[in-house]
């Protein structure tokens, strides 16, 4: 059986894992590994460099075959800070590593402002919502696209476009 270790033990991410392979006989753990890179990421590079170490991380502390990084960040641009979420897959086997981006949508200024003053995500949408714990759940992309898509339904677009491109190399080898 395909065992699969997850980078994180946040239930949005691991869902997203679980939906990929969905029906398919594959073992999913799930993991707290490093990112190696800032609790609040603020570049595409960094974000994808957290989602990478997460998903060799993974792998390194486990046994599985496939390891699955999945990252949350910000990009500043002259339009405002968009949300960005990367994905890596890496592979024990092959060392391949899959990279794939996500949705991005721009915060409202009140946030952007407060990530840009130092805070995290995280607990700013929480107090910006009056909830706890928006990042396991729908997350600021769910709050602010009115849960049209949620962190679980972003990050399973990138587990799918990591999947497929993995899919795709076998394919070519075969
Ligand atoms: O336990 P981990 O896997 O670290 O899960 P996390 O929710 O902290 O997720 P990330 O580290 O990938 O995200 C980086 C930061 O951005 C926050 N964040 C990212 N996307 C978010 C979202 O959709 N809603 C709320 N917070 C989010 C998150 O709380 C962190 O502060
Ligand atoms: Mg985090």
């Amino acid at each position: 059986m395909l065992r699969i270790v997850v980078g994180s033990h946040n239930p949005a991410k691991v869902q997203a894992v679980k939906n990929v392979f969905k029906g398919e006989r594959v073992e999913i753990i799930s993991l707290n590994v490093a990112s190696g890179v800032q609790d609040q990421p603020f570049s595409d590079e960094e974000t994808i460099e957290g989602a990478i170490n997460r998903a060799r991380n993974g792998l390194t502390e486990s046994d599985a075959q496939i390891g699955i990084g999945l990252e949350g960040g910000v990009v500043e641009t002259k339009h405002g800070l968009f949300l960005c979420n990367w994905g890596a897959l890496a592979v024990r086997e092959s060392s391949d590593v899959f990279i794939a981006g996500g949705a991005r949508i721009l915060l409202p200024d009140t946030v952007a402002n407060r990530l840009l003053a130092g805070e995290e995500l995280g607990p700013v949408m929480d107090e910006f919502t009056n909830r706890a714990g928006i990042r396991k759940k729908e997350g600021a992309i769910g709050v602010f696209t009115n849960e049209r898509i949620t962190r679980a339904d972003m990050f399973s677009h990138i587990m799918n476009m990591l999947v497929g491109q993995y899919e795709y190399k076998i394919g070519q080898q075969r």
